[in-house]
């Protein structure tokens, strides 16, 4: 199959081989690439397989939980030597329903054991796991399984199914669909029980085969992007790409074996959730507890209090929850009770400001406030044995992380992106800066290309997490990944004389105006959102134009069955509302009018704003309320709640129009 000779790796017993390879890239289905292997150090760990792997944990931890379900009201626990049968019992049971080498198996549900046994089936196999955003569209589900040449769907539930059952027709490689809750009632869709009674009858010849052929360096799964700049593309992840990242991680944030716990509920189409929830917790030996489907809806403060997660990962949005429920109740305490909170966060804060100068000391009156306050919080919050509390996937904002601080919760922010395998930088307790996106993980390089005075210029990432390339997309893979394998972020950062990397904007996102000034949106987006609490959103519009202008969306409460915004402000927004003296209870109430308070509040906001900017170019003329908030069924925001910028302007582009109309 392959013209160039397969070696076993000097370093294993297993099966685990490397096929030797020239180039550092590809974006063939079964392309090889040269591992980046260092002389010493993180980037010299010897590489194993994903089936090693999960092998060796099952060989080091038999009977320790792997994954925790709820079912019927009570937690199903499924341990690691359970854990790797079932997914040899399940890789067997894909091979007999024609699953080839290289061949996609898409998965398309909310996060459960399936979804792991199924991914990991996949690789297992020899083909390609590719997790698909459950918010996708049917046509975003084609355009992936296309890519892939899927042979094999597994879906959770009817609502999931009826999406590839609509596409169905259109899919020449598709074999077989597998649901994995509830009794499937269309022909020819089979049980999660069936295909592994399938699985179980199989003998174990072929699979083995596969297993003893299979490469560290060969891809074994695709993440796709959630698309905020174009249609989704496949990120092929090699076996070392992802065995190596959890490896690296597991070390730097001093992960205890067969100890940790883990709460899987980020989307696990996303490299972030991939990693934290499947790839990390399998090296460590840790337990993965799932939340339930309607976590994001309500359900995920009940669970966390069950599960005490030992490490936290959450996008902002899910922090920003947690602030608004958190003053939303401060807002309710008063006299005594609410002295002693501000007394106790103005040390919390201290300790957390003093920890970012490396000062480890307490200040006075620490015990007293962390045995009446903060032990209380993260108790109520569930993260009372956290060691690690992390926002990923997009900026979060310093006022954010502020608050958290003065609750002693030393939440940090982790960067990277799908084509780094997840994470290139981390900010954790002993080293951090607010504004940060955190220290190089050791074994990963950083590079700042093309520095402009200050050093700011393009994020490079290089290491043994840069992913091999895009799946049959050669020109995108030449464009993200250079010849030296530096892979090219799109973002614009600067690192600091201490090695922080700082975020500064977005090369995808700059607006070039008609002046020909380049201006990076996020900044001015950020001052507005902090001088106008009331706004949810603000997207900036000016590329080609002759003045800046910006979309205003209004925080707003949400349908937790849909996830689709409503026209009642949030409670937040209503105490904003009362402040600049106006009465207005829903979006209309502001429009209707319009609320005379409200706009000149706004515009005071905007002034306030525009006097932080360094020229007159970068200065907001002219703005809006957008009568509904951004959301992801609106299609404003992806599944990470990233904006989807070329979508709002699309949207929008009447009113866009309006701004510059002469
Ligand atoms: N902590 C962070 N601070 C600032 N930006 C971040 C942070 N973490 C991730 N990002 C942003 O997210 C990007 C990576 O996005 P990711 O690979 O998760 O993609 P995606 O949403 O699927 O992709 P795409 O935007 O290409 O559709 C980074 O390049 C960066 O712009």
């Amino acid at each position: 199959m392959f013209k160039s000779p397969i070696k076993k790796t000097e370093y294993l017993n297993g099966p685990d081989q490397i096929i030797p390879a020239d180039c550092i890239k590809t974006w063939k289905p079964n392309g090889v690439t040269k591992l980046k292997l260092g002389e010493q150090g993180p980037s010299a760990h010897p590489p194993v397989s994903v089936p090693t792997l999960l092998k060796k944990a099952a060989e080091k931890y038999p009977n320790t939980h792997a994954l925790c379900v709820k079912r019927n009201g009570e937690w199903k626990n499924t341990t690691y030597r359970e854990y790797y049968d079932q997914v040899r019992i399940m890789a067997k049971a894909f091979i007999k329903l024609g699953l080839d080498l290289y061949h996609g198996v898409c998965i398309l549900g909310f996060n459960s054991p399936e979804w792991f046994i199924a991914d990991l089936a996949a690789v297992f196999a020899g083909g390609f796991a590719a997790g698909i955003y459950t918010t996708n569209t049917p046509e975003a589900c084609e355009h992936c399984a296309l890519n892939c040449e899927a042979q094999i769907w597994v879906v959770e539930d009817q609502k999931q199914l009826e999406k590839v059952l609509k596409i169905k027709g259109r899919l020449p490689s598709l074999k077989i669909i597998i649901q994995y809750t509830g009794k499937p009632t269309v022909d020819g869709v089979l049980s999660w029980e069936s295909a592994m009674a399938l699985g179980k009858q199989q003998s174990d010849n072929e699979l083995d085969s596969r297993l003893r052929r299979m490469a560290v360096n060969q891809a074994c799964t695709l993440i796709y992007t959630s698309g905020t700049t174009g249609p989704p593309k496949g990120v092929m992840l090699s076996h070392d790409n992802l065995t190596w990242t959890a490896h690296a991680n597991c070390v730097n944030a001093d992960f205890n074996p067969g100890k940790e716990i883990f709460l899987s509920f980020l989307p696990l189409s996303h490299v972030a959730a991939q990693m934290a929830d499947l790839y990390i917790p399998m090296y460590a030996g840790g337990t993965c507890y799932f939340a339930l489907p309607d976590a994001l809806k309500g359900s995920l403060g009940q669970t966390l209090k069950e599960v005490r997660p030992t490490r936290f990962l959450g996008v902002p949005r899910v922090w920003e929850k947690i602030y608004e429920k958190m003053m939303e109740v401060g807002r309710k305490t008063t006299g005594i009770k609410k002295s002693i909170a501000t007394w106790a966060k103005a040390i919390g804060l201290e300790a957390n400001m003093r920890k970012q100068r490396q000062d480890f000391s307490k200040p006075f009156g620490y015990s007293v406030a962390n045995a009446i306050v903060f032990k209380k919080i993260k108790a109520v919050l569930g993260l009372d044995r956290c060691t690690l509390y992390l926002s990923g996937a997009a900026p979060i904002a310093p006022e954010i992380l502020r608050y958290f601080h003065s609750l002693d919760i030393p939440l940090t922010e982790i960067y990277g992106m799908s084509e780094s395998t997840g994470p290139h930088t981390i900010g954790m307790e002993k080293a951090f800066k607010v504004g940060s996106a955190g220290l190089t993980i050791p074994g990963c390089y950083t590079k700042i290309d093309k520095p402009d005075e200050e050093g700011n210029g393009e994020v490079c990432m290089g290491g043994r997490h840069v992913s091999m390339g895009y799946l049959r997309m050669e020109e995108k893979t030449n464009e993200a990944i250079d010849g030296e394998g530096w892979l090219h972020t799109g973002d614009i950062g600067r690192v600091d004389s201490d090695g922080f990397l700082f975020i500064t904007g977005r090369i995808k996102e700059l607006i070039i105006t008609a002046g020909g000034e380049n201006i990076a949106p996020v900044l001015i987006e950020d001052n507005l959102k902090a001088e106008l609490p009331c706004i949810s959103n603000a997207m900036l519009i000016g590329d080609r134009r002759k003045f800046l202008s910006v979309l205003l969306t209004l925080k707003t409460n949400m349908n937790l069955d849909t996830g689709e915004p409503l026209d009642t402000l949030s409670a937040a927004c209503m105490d904003w509302c009362r402040s600049v003296g106006s009465s207005a209870k829903t979006i209309q109430e502001v429009l209707a009018g319009p609320d005379a308070n409200i706009m000149r509040a706004i515009q005071d906001g905007i002034d306030r704003a525009n006097k932080l900017a360094p020229s007159n170019a970068q200065r907001i003329q002219k703005w809006t309320i957008i009568p509904r908030d951004f959301s992801v069924p609106g299609g404003e925001l992806g599944p990470t709640m990233k904006l989807k910028r070329p979508v709002v302007v699309q949207k929008y582009c009447e009113t866009i129009e309006r701004f510059y109309e002469a």
